[in-house]
């Protein structure tokens, strides 16, 4: 029997960060699926040595479909501008990290990938390379021209997804228009129901003020734009709870029977999240033409080439993408 195994391009990040220990790290098990770590293979090679860590390098052959196998790595070569100093970022390498999202985006574009893993990248290194970059999500919707999408990270039971993805905290009101807010939890509701197979998703929207808006005597944004899009999207079946408190929606009654909530705003949502998941949690980017799925932490160049970096998020988005991809 012929077996076709999925494949999935697992991005490598920002180089002087925990990216490619992580990669490393990957190569420890046997898996049902191809890996390709999009990398510079000197970069690794150097990684290894300082993790003392044993793995064979192969280039990586589109022709040739076969499952990670342990104590190999099938690489996507890519060159770095400038030699990586472990736990130093350096500019120089900014365009390098781009390159690799750009590729592995292209590549799922063109079914030459079934799906994409993405390790940390550090936004603000990119930035100072010259490039405006505000993350992940908003760079591969702009690369697969995508209106809207929505970033939501997920761990064992909580899901949180957010209204408004990198925005100073200054522009977050206005971006939250009625049509803005109405697609989020179009893709949200969509997503879910197609993805995640839930076939009705109850979502507990949050307000946007404090104790959301208390009726309007601290801010009308729930009054004017949140309380409107929700009823719209009832009388057309959606299962929405809300606006409600930010500060008391997290707590077990409510989130019983809930499979997902919308924050409206980063760190509105993501420290509860990560409070109760960090490490063990994936980032998804829902809307999108592709299957990205992400590491929940960031490029931790304190611990890169210390062996220390826990594998445990990486391996949950490779989970997530995998199950996201099964046909
Ligand atoms: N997926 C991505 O590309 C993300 C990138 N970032 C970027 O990462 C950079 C650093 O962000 P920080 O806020 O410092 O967050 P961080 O996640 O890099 O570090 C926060 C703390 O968690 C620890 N940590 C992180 N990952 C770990 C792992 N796998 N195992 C064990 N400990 C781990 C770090 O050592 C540090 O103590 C920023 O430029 C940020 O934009 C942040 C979050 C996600
Ligand atoms: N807090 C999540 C985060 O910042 C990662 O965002 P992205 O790079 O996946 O868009």
């Amino acid at each position: 029997m012929l077996t076709s195994y999925k494949r999935l391009i697992i991005t490598s990040g920002e180089p002087a960060g925990i990216g490619p220990d992580l990669c490393l790290i990957l190569a420890s098990q046997s898996l049902p699926v191809q890996l390709v770590i999009a990398a510079d293979p000197e970069l690794l090679s150097q990684r290894a040595r300082q993790l003392d860590l044993n793995v064979t390098l192969t280039t990586f052959n589109p022709e040739d479909r076969q499952p990670a196998k342990a104590g190999e790595l099938l690489v996507a070569p890519f060159s770095l501008s400038q030699p990586c100093l472990t736990g130093q970022t350096n500019p120089a390498n900014g365009q390098y990290v781009l390159d690799i999202l750009s590729y592995a985006v292209q590549g799922c574009m063109d079914g030459l990938f079934d799906g994409m893993v993405t390790g940390p990248v550090h936004k603000e290194v990119i930035n100072n390379a010259g490039v405006p970059f505000t993350g992940h999500t908003e760079f591969l919707a702009e690369q697969t021209q995508t209106h809207k999408v929505v970033m939501m990270l997920a761990t064992e039971g909580l899901r949180v997804a957010l209204a408004t993805t990198h925005l100073p905290l200054s522009e977050v009101a206005d971006a939250i228009t009625p049509d803005s807010l109405e697609e989020v939890i179009r893709i949200l509701n969509a997503d879910l129901v197609n993805k995640f197979g839930i076939i009705e998703p109850e979502v507990l929207v949050c307000g946007l003020n404090p104790h959301a808006g208390e009726g309007g005597h601290l801010g009308m944004e729930e009054i004017e734009v949140i309380i409107p899009v929700l009823d719209k999207l009832r009388r057309e079946g959606m299962n929405l709870k809300g606006p409600l408190p930010a500060d008391t929606l997290f707590n077990p009654n409510y989130l019983a029977s809930a499979d997902a909530v919308l924050a409206m705003y980063h760190d509105q949502g993501l420290p509860v999240l990560k409070y109760k998941g960090f490490g063990k949690a994936v980032n998804i980017t829902l809307g999108l033409p592709v299957v990205r799925t992400s590491v929940d932490h960031g490029t931790a160049l304190d611990l890169a080439g210390t062996g220390q970096a826990s594998p445990d998020s990486l391996l949950t988005a490779i989970d997530y993408a995998m199950q996201m991809i099964s046909e």
